[in-house]
């Protein structure tokens, strides 16, 4: 009704008592739960550690792409169980679509490419950082949402791809100051698997389930993984014989269990000579136990892990010819991987490699009089235009200003003075050499 005059809003938040409205309960301060907040330091070490992420996939040559958050459900309905789509942050948006907080980036590049089709010529070298969400009951109190980099090469057939991105792996973890003593990277292929089951006439059907319970050893007991391998179809010899090919500590003894023929051999063989040649044999181990948890791998897996073993995986990834496939596209050769954001600072914690982050602000400017705000705001101003970082100071003690200095690590202090001001000069104090000197306001550089 536009006959009753709006009260105005009292200022301010929440009304004062006295104002005879109730008072407000105050909000929820905490983000929702299993999410972070990034204020200031947090955000510094996690743009430190993006830009590393950033800088190894321009050393390279990766292309930065992006995707939306919010994809379709449909892209990430897959029947093997893997945790990540049993914990999908899935929903109707107001238009009765079914959509995701998306749990991965892989699915999202493999609809791009296929989405660019004839438009890109192959192969793609593609990198993103991104975040992901999984709607985990929070018994466990852990995170529902990381930053993942990731890194993947499309329409490369041969194991190169796999050796270029565990050049990637080993490039972060030395620029970060990790060391192949700290961590290790485990290598496998699920085609020893693959083999292992036709060995057992396990139907391929079962394949991607088979792995995603195999992933789990580790994590739950040895008869657990057993006994879910047997409701899931796999007779007790093949999985006696899984169980024993997976404890194969050498390619030597795989090769003589599988033969010389089998494809996995022959890949694992081809990225161990590359890594010679690349100079990072000493990160890479062949681990036949390691097969990831995503339902897409098809041949070489692998998985970075602190040596120390106080950890989770600290990033994974592998091949997975069939994906672009199962999306309606021709057969495109992929295989990337996932680093998140988390493992990787626990880790430089427990490493003491946390580097040391604080602000710093190029010039502090102070008026020394009240009436000079103007002034010290055209010095400001002028020296923004050169692009300098400039706090402005204003209502403060010099003595504030001065310990302020100190703590976002200004290089200098520009103070505005009006005996200064009448002669066109202002003062400058270096602060790392205390050094103090006039210079003509124009002169300021
Ligand atoms: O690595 C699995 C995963 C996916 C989404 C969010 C988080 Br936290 N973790």
């Amino acid at each position: 009704r536009d006959d009753i005059d709006e009260v105005a809003e009292p200022p301010g938040f929440p009304p004062p008592p006295e104002s005879g409205r109730e008072t407000q309960q105050l909000i929820d301060v905490n983000p929702p739960r299993g999410t972070r907040d990034f204020p200031p330091e947090d955000m510094r070490l996690r743009n430190w550690l993006f830009q590393q992420f950033r800088e190894v996939s321009r050393i390279l040559s990766f292309e930065e792409v992006d995707f939306p958050v919010l994809e379709s459900e449909a892209l990430f309905i897959r029947k093997a169980g893997e945790e990540i789509t049993q914990q999908l942050y899935n929903f109707e948006d107001k238009g009765g679509r079914r959509v995701v907080l998306r749990p991965e980036i892989t699915p999202s590049l493999a609809r791009l490419v296929i989405k660019q089709g004839k438009s890109v010529s192959l192969p793609l070298k593609w990198f993103t950082i991104g975040q992901c969400w999984r709607y985990e009951r929070m018994t466990r109190g852990r995170r529902r949402e990381h930053y993942q980099w990731n890194m993947d090469m499309i329409g490369v057939p041969r194991v190169r791809a796999e050796a270029e991105l565990v050049n990637a792996i080993v490039l972060l973890f030395e620029r970060l100051g990790i060391t192949s003593s700290d961590v290790g990277i485990r290598v496998s292929s699920r085609k020893v698997l693959q083999a292992v089951l036709q060995m057992y006439a396990i139907p391929e059907c079962l394949f991607a389930e088979v792995c995603v319970i195999v992933d789990k050893l580790g994590k739950i007991t040895k008869e657990e993984v057993e006994k879910e391998l047997m409701s899931a179809g796999v007779t007790s010899e093949a999985v006696k014989g899984i169980v024993e090919v997976l404890s194969l500590a050498s390619l030597d003894k795989l090769e003589a269990v599988l033969g010389a023929d089998v494809e996995a051999i022959a890949d694992l063989k081809k990225l161990f000579s590359l890594a010679e040649h690349y100079g990072y044999s000493q990160w890479i181990t062949f681990d036949a136990s390691v097969v990831r948890g995503l339902a897409y791998y098809t041949g070489i897996v692998f998985e970075a892990f602190d040596r120390e073993g106080k950890l989770r995986a600290i990033c994974g990834g592998g091949r997975y010819d069939q994906l672009l496939s199962t999306f309606g596209s021709d057969d495109i050769p992929a295989c990337g991987f996932g680093f998140g954001d988390a493992v990787i600072v626990e880790l430089l914690k427990e490493k003491g490699l946390l580097p040391d982050l604080g602000r710093q602000v190029d010039d502090i400017v102070f008026p020394l009089d009240e009436e000079l705000e103007g002034q010290a705001s055209m010095v400001a101003s002028a020296l923004r235009r050169k692009g300098h970082s400039v706090d402005l100071v204003e209502d403060k003690r010099l003595k504030w200003v001065f310990k302020h200095a100190e703590r976002v690590n200004a290089s200098r202090l520009i103070l505005v003075g009006n005996s200064e001001w009448q002669r066109g000069m202002v003062r400058v104090k270096v602060l790392s050499t205390r050094e103090e000197y006039e210079t003509k306001i124009d002169e300021l550089s």
